[in-house]
């Protein structure tokens, strides 16, 4: 295997996907690189397993092989969960990052730092023709900034401080994102499940 795709049209996703393969030497095409169009799928799931097997299904059954998608998103303590499954629309449509976090933030205008907890969430699905399909989730555990800081990453990653760290996820560089994020512990569960399946490792589940 030296190709794999990703049922997304998000390019901070499809890059983190291709900075995280890359030591596999395996190559991502996002939905953005192939060259037939490629119909919307709509998220009309209440969970995040739920829209992320729709992604990875329907592009698995059109392409007939096998598709990885994630569906992920900002899970904030005191907005009982909020945005969640629907953070990449929050501040409505068509998406915008900045007036998401922005809303955000005056969400939060009168929570204090200590109960600003929140936590980004990935759910990976790997769906396979003729077969069941896989889940895997990982997390990212952090707090709500006070204002938006630094240009790196993409959606809420201005207003994120992830635990241990004094500045939020866009002040990461790419390679330090990558080691902590929500979408590389989702992927490294994925992966240990495949090694297990391919009778290459153990199982740490
Ligand atoms: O569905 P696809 O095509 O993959 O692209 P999307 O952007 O719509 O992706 P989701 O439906 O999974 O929504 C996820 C939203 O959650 C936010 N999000 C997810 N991962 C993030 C990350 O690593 N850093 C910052 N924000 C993130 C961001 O606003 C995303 O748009
Ligand atoms: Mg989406």
């Amino acid at each position: 295997m030296n190709e794999i795709i990703i049922a997304t049209k998000n390019r901070g996703k499809a890059k983190e996907y291709n900075q995280l393969f890359n030591e596999y030497g395996i190559t991502v095409k996002s939905l953005l690189d192939l060259s037939e169009e490629i119909p919307d799928v709509e998220e009309t799931g209440d969970t995040f397993k739920e829209n992320a097997r729709l992604k990875a299904e329907q592009i698995s059954r059109l392409l007939e092989i096998p598709v990885l998608a994630d569906d992920s998103g900002l899970v904030i303590d005191a907005l009982d969960g909020r945005p969640g499954v629907y953070s990449a629309r929050y501040a409505g449509e068509p998406t915008d990052d900045k007036k998401n976090y922005e809303k955000v933030l005056n969400e939060l205008t009168e929570v204090p730092s200590q109960s600003r907890t929140a936590r980004f969430v990935c759910v990976l699905a790997l769906a396979i023709p003729q077969g069941e399909t896989v889940f895997k989730e990982g997390f990212c555990e952090g707090i709500i900034a006070e204002s938006p800081v630094g240009g790196n990453g993409f959606g809420y990653d201005p207003i994120f401080i992830p635990e241990g760290f004094e500045k939020t996820m866009a002040q990461l560089e790419d390679e330090e994102k990558n080691k902590i994020s929500h979408r590389y512990h989702a992927l490294m569960k994925m992966k240990t499940w495949l090694n297990v399946k391919l009778g290459k490792g153990e199982s740490n589940e």
